[in-house]
């Protein structure tokens, strides 16, 4: 059985912040584990260096659940995005040293694939509804099946989701936090729009998206979800904060818009009621924030129960690694419904080698024993940590509102 001998952090910035984990075993055998939380990256690079590479020192690798449990409990302060990413990236990290150990990849141990392929979501945006639905029509030729859409709000500087770039999408994008200013009124007039043009350019057999980002109120979200419902959209995203889990009741009463939730969610207990009430049908909770692979299950089992699919989180500021870690997991999970894809830059491709791929919408992790990805320690040392927050979100009287 491979014994842990040493454990560290890696803190690189190949054109954005991560935060890395590397495990190494008395055997030779070594596991990666993202443990990047986007604009407090350092909180976990502490939190495991300082607290948690000294309790693995020793421990036999292959407990992973073990691990999991002693990591979760030992602790004493349950749950936090803080705690439950340092023990995802842990909870990675020992999948990839017990693939590579069985000369499998790590979605053969989940159970084996139960699908031929992951359906992928990509991101056009734009600042005009023009510019958003050329960008999708790209997505479209390069073989999406699924496109988020997200545009420019009329009479507003900047909007969520609608980048500089049409392929890279990067909010941590300031040494302080950004302000953006929201009216939720001219962003209600805008997106039935949107949603009416690209139906009309793209057609019918292309699934659409749209992320609200926590913008809106519930009965607000009702209305969105009424304009948007003749044009049949995949999910809505975050529509409406989600710790009170009970505010999604009020939008179900409203809308048939399926509803989508929980890429800030860090364990089963922020999606308990949401799933038992079915109250949305997609949940976005992913590897690196919600305790790892081994928790994901769990909170997948739960939903499976009551019909709630699965559609990870997949942003640029979740690293090669959770995205690898991501597709084994949506390989094997019986109620898989979609995951997000968002490029990483040429510079992050290159200090995380991977063994993924991308071909006409569909991702596969491939079969490269463990989550194969790495990470070049070496290239990865060149990009120094630096501090970048995400935005923060005023209404048009200054008011602090949800970014
Ligand atoms: O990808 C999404 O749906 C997001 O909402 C992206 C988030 O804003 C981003 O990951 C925050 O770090
Ligand atoms: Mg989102």
């Amino acid at each position: 059985m491979p014994r842990i001998v040493s454990a560290r952090v890696i803190v690189t910035c190949p054109g954005r912040n991560f935060v890395t984990l590397r495990i190494e075993c008395d055997d030779g055998t070594t596991g990666v584990g993202d443990a990047t939380l986007n604009g407090r990256e350092l909180s976990v690079a502490s939190y495991l260096a300082d607290h948690v590479v000294p309790l693995l020192i020793g421990r036999d690798a292959h407990r992973i659940e073990d691990i999991w449990q002693y990591l979760y409990r030992g602790a004493y302060w349950r749950r936090g995005p803080v705690t439950m990413t340092a023990i995802a990236a842990v909870d990675m990290a020992l999948w990839d040293i017990k693939g590579k150990v069985a000369g499998l990849p790590v979605y053969q141990l989940l159970g084996g694939a139960s699908r031929e392929g992951v359906m992928v979501y990509g991101h056009a945006n734009g600042a005009t509804i023009d510019d958003t639905i050329e960008a999708a029509l790209d997505y479209q030729r390069q073989g999406y099946k699924a496109i988020r859409l997200q545009c420019g709000v009329p009479g507003m500087a900047s909007t969520y989701g609608v980048s500089k770039d049409r392929y890279f999408y990067e909010p941590a994008d300031a040494d302080l936090p950004s302000e953006n200013v929201w009216s939720t009124s001219k962003y209600l007039r805008v997106v039935p729009e949107l949603f009416e043009r690209a139906r009309e350019a793209l057609g019918w057999d292309v699934h659409l998206l749209h992320d609200i980002h926590h913008r809106l109120t519930p009965i607000e979200a009702g209305r969105l979800g009424k304009d948007l419902e003749p044009y049949r959209p995949f999910w809505l995203e975050d529509a409406t904060p989600a710790e009170n889990q009970e505010a999604f009741r009020l939008i179900r009463q409203h809308t048939t818009a399926p509803l989508a939730v929980g890429e800030i969610f860090n364990s089963i207990w922020d999606a308990k009621e949401l799933i038992e009430n079915q109250l949305i049908d997609y949940i976005r909770a992913t590897v690196v924030h919600a305790g790892g692979i081994t928790h994901l299950r769990r909170i997948a089992a739960l939903a499976d129960l009551y019909q709630v699919r699965t559609g990870c989180h997949g942003a640029t500021d979740l690293s090669p690694v959770c995205m690898a870690a991501a597709l084994h997991f949506d390989l094997s999970v019986p109620n898989f419904g979609i995951q997000e894809y968002m490029r990483h830059t040429a510079e992050t491709d290159a200090v995380f080698p991977h063994a993924y791929t991308f071909s006409d919408g569909m991702m596969h992790p491939g079969d490269a024993p463990g989550l194969g990805v790495d990470i070049d320690e070496e290239l990865a040392k060149g990009y120094e940590y630096r501090r970048a927050y995400l935005p923060v979100n005023r209404l048009e009287d200054g008011t602090l509102w949800n970014w």
